[in-house]
């Protein structure tokens, strides 16, 4: 992607951004993600919180926690929590189903926690993520060091093929301490297939696959809005 469409799509990821932060309301838990998008709407929320708006927040990530806490918005830790009000989050992809890849930044575990505790689970995008059909993006795939070889055995039964996430030549280790695989599955006709086979792995921790997790996916294409519910 050239400058001038990053400026754009930078453009689109704040438009839908500011549109989910509006959602928020006095004294919610608010379920932070992980991610560019993301960190438009944690930016988003801490102007509303120095207007005056109170809420408490759960983060997806270290990072996210790190970025939280520089703006003053007060993280509760996760494990605490028994339900979230709302959570803002990204998506590699999504289709029109509501069903996403995430995990693009490897913090796919703890996005599934807080999206599965959260009341009303928005995503924001920008126009670049809408697909019609999931897997152009490799389905990141989180497992614990010791089963990674079974793991990676049985994901090839699965006719995925993976590689193990590299970072700076190094393996990429998530904050949970595991390593990331990316499946490429061609593109997904049955999602909820691939995510049941690949929860039946013992040794997966999570997948990227977010089926029926989401409640609102807010895009923004150009100028306009555009809501997918
Ligand atoms: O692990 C990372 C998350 O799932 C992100 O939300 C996802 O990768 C999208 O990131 P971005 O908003 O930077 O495209």
């Amino acid at each position: 992607m050239d400058a001038i469409d990053k400026t754009k799509q930078d453009a689109e990821k704040l438009a839908a951004a500011k549109e989910a932060v509006k959602l928020v309301q006095n004294d919610d838990v608010v379920g932070l993600g992980t991610g560019s998008t993301a960190t438009f709407a944690i930016k988003e929320l801490a102007e509303r919180i120095k207007k005056g708006l109170k809420i408490k927040a759960a983060a997806s990530s270290v990072k996210t926690e790190e970025l939280a806490i520089s703006y003053g918005i007060p993280i509760l830790p996760l494990e605490t929590l028994g339900s979230i009000n709302i959570s803002i989050d990204g998506a590699d992809e999504f289709t029109e189903t509501l069903n996403l890849i995430k995990g693009g930044g490897g913090a796919l575990f703890r996005e599934k926690i807080i999206a599965s505790l959260s009341k009303n689970a928005i995503i924001v995008t920008d126009s670049s993520k809408k697909v019609d059909k999931l897997g152009a993006f490799t389905v990141p795939v989180e497992v614990i060091p010791l089963a990674l070889q079974y793991a990676l055995n049985q994901i090839e039964k699965l006719e995925g093929k993976s590689v193990l996430r590299k970072r700076d030549g190094k393996t990429f280790i998530s904050d949970n301490g595991n390593y990331i695989v990316d499946v490429d599955f061609g593109l997904i006709n049955n999602p909820d297939k691939v995510a049941s086979q690949l929860n039946q792995i013992e040794g997966v921790l999570a997948h990227g696959l977010f089926i029926n997790l989401t409640a609102k996916v807010i895009m923004a294409k150009g100028d306009e809005i555009l809501i997918f519910q």
